[in-house]
């Protein structure tokens, strides 16, 4: 089984001049939820739909589990389930009657699936409600059992909580760490919003201008946005001992240049500084520093707020 089920190389799109992709080179752990974000315009679902063979690249290659070359392509995104843009439903159906028919539609075998995919998204009691009364919420749960008919490996969803209030927002984020969890699928999911994918996402990447500026683990990301105290003094060697044995704490880092970050009892910097003073230590630094996630991208991104 291969590590990565999807790998871009060196990816391109132009639209006449314009560059909506440039030399992409993404790839996607199997089990992972990789979180693909970047401003409107960056490119996202463009890439999308070159993954899902909606669009042709101009330049690049890629290769979907294992796969690269055009017909074993074709056979190998039947592997993948997606939603682009709005979910495709009949609005004068029931969320059964939509499954019915897209699994019809589709050519998949056996009824089963229907009432599986609708328990599995939270839909089994809706009954004979249509799909056009459903809330936003609702109707992207049902996009999502569409999607996941025929039991994909790969789910691939572009912006997925556009329009959804913060309590569908939720729900979607813990369906689809659910899928993630106990069927172990892979989730593509693109966002404008960092935070979104924060509480969800294993791995990102960061696209702007049709580059992918950077891929990282949700570990690393963490790190660089966390917050802690930057503390400079005449004797680091002692500084760290009294943060040990006052403070209680271990966690902190003393740099190459004696500099201290300490990453705990940052909301009580009254506390750090009398134990230093205390200590008799001269302090000549002491500043609270780290970025919040969506300082980070922006900073990432060079510097445009507008996301
Ligand atoms: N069919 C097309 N013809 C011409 N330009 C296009 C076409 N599709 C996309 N573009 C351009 O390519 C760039 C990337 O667009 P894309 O839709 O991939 O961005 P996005 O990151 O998905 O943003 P959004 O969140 O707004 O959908 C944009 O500048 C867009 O205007």
């Amino acid at each position: 089984m291969q590590e990565y089920v999807l790998k871009t190389n060196q990816l391109s799109k132009k639209f006449k001049d314009h560059k909506a992709l440039d030399k992409v080179n993404l790839s996607i752990r199997r089990g992972s939820i990789y979180g693909f974000i970047g401003q409107n315009g960056a490119g996202k679902s463009t890439l999308i739909r070159l993954i899902t063979g909606l669009a042709f690249p101009t330049e690049g290659s890629i290769e979907l589990f294992g796969a690269c070359e055009e017909k074993a392509l074709i056979q190998a995104r039947k592997r993948i389930g997606s939603i682009i843009e709005s979910p495709a439903l009949f609005p004068h159906m029931t969320a059964s009657e939509n499954l019915e028919a897209n699994r019809i539609l589709r050519g998949i075998p056996g009824k089963d699936c229907v009432p599986r995919m609708l328990k599995q998204v939270g839909l089994e009691g809706t009954g004979k409600k249509k799909a056009k009364n459903f809330s936003l919420g609702m109707k992207q749960r049902l996009g999502l059992a569409v999607a996941l008919l025929g039991d994909p490996e790969l789910l691939i969803l572009d912006e997925p909580t556009n329009g959804l209030d913060p309590m569908g927002v939720i729900e979607m984020r813990e369906l689809l760490k659910k899928l993630n969890r106990e069927l172990g699928m892979t989730i593509l999911i693109s966002s404008h919003i960092l935070s979104e994918l924060h509480l969800m996402a294993s791995h990102y990447g960061i696209i702007h201008g049709g580059r992918l500026l950077e891929q990282l683990t949700a570990q690393e990301l963490d790190g660089k946005c966390r917050q802690y105290v930057y503390i400079k003094v005449n004797d680091p060697g002692m500084a760290a001992a009294v943060i040990q044995n006052h403070l209680g704490t271990t966690d902190f880092e003393v740099m190459q240049d004696g500099a201290i970050k300490l990453y705990n009892h940052i909301e009580q910097p009254g506390k750090i500084s009398s134990v230093l003073f205390s200590a008799g230590l001269e302090v000549e630094k002491f500043t609270p520093m780290g970025e919040d996630l969506e300082s980070y991208f922006t900073k990432r991104i060079g510097g445009s707020p507008h996301v």
